[in-house]
């Protein structure tokens, strides 16, 4: 479903952060990317969802190279791929409902803009804050949430328009474990499901053991471990964080 062929990323005037990097993904694969600080990880995940210029290399989406979308790629890599950042924008002043329609905005930009919402888009909002556990708190201000909660607004709001992959950088950090818990079962399920592909980087190995099926482990801009999930060794880890 998704090719990418020697993936090479140097931030000016010489900062090589991500060398020949290639990899292919299934559909309803749930990836997580571990790897110490500054390997590369969120570098890799932006140039995959096209938030950062790659400096090489080819990306291919279900067999069309889409490594230098043209304004149809660019809508229709916007419906397939969600981006979701560590820290996501939401409107703390909004509803978690208004805040999850504004993932829309790719399919009704002048609604959005006004504030206006007709009550099938409000109901469509509720079914996926009831994906992510949070119906009950629909009509409260995100300003008034939870971090975890927040957290499952900002999924809700990238999961409204159907993508086939989702890209998270951090999706669960700074969370308690209840909400750590909750969120990756959540994603989980959504792979199996739906067939959605998620590519997300987790700070705890523990966790990428357990919930992903494919685990990547990052040192000095490669891909140096990529395995189906399990308990890794010491050896491996090793690998992957250096000496532990
Ligand atoms: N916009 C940028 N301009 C220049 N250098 C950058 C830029 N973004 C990242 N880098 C550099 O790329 C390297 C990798 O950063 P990246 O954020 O991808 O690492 P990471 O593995 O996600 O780290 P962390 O786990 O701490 O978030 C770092 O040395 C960083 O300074």
């Amino acid at each position: 479903m998704l090719t990418v062929r020697n993936l090479s990323k140097v931030f000016p005037p010489d900062n090589q952060v991500l060398s020949q990097i290639s990899f292919q993904v299934d559909a309803g694969e749930f990836i997580a990317v571990i790897g110490s600080s500054g390997s590369g990880k969120t570098t890799l995940l932006r140039c995959i969802s096209h938030q950062e210029k790659w400096t090489s290399g080819q990306l291919i989406y279900n067999s069309i190279d889409i490594t230098k979308p043209g304004p149809w790629d660019r809508f229709k890599l916007g419906k397939d791929f969600a981006y979701l950042e560590e820290k996501p924008f939401l409107n703390r002043n909004k509803s978690a409902v208004k805040n999850v329609l504004m993932g829309r905005v790719y399919q009704a930009p002048l609604r959005m803009v006004t504030g206006l919402s007709s009550r099938n888009e409000k109901i469509d909002s509720m079914d996926f804050l009831e994906k992510v556990g949070l119906l009950d708190k629909g009509e409260k201000k995100v300003g008034q949430l939870s971090g975890g909660e927040q957290q499952r607004v900002a999924i809700a709001k990238a999961l409204i328009l159907g993508p086939k992959v989702l890209v998270a950088d951090e999706p669960v950090s700074g969370l308690d474990p209840k909400s750590t818990e909750y969120i990756l079962q959540d994603l989980k399920s959504l792979c199996k499901e739906r067939h959605m592909s998620v590519i997300a980087t987790l700070h705890k190995v523990e966790l990428a053991e357990r919930f992903a099926t494919r685990i990547w482990g990052v040192s000095e801009g490669r891909i140096v471990l990529d395995i189906p999930a399990r308990p890794l060794t010491l050896n491996e880890k090793m690998l992957v964080f250096g000496q532990i």
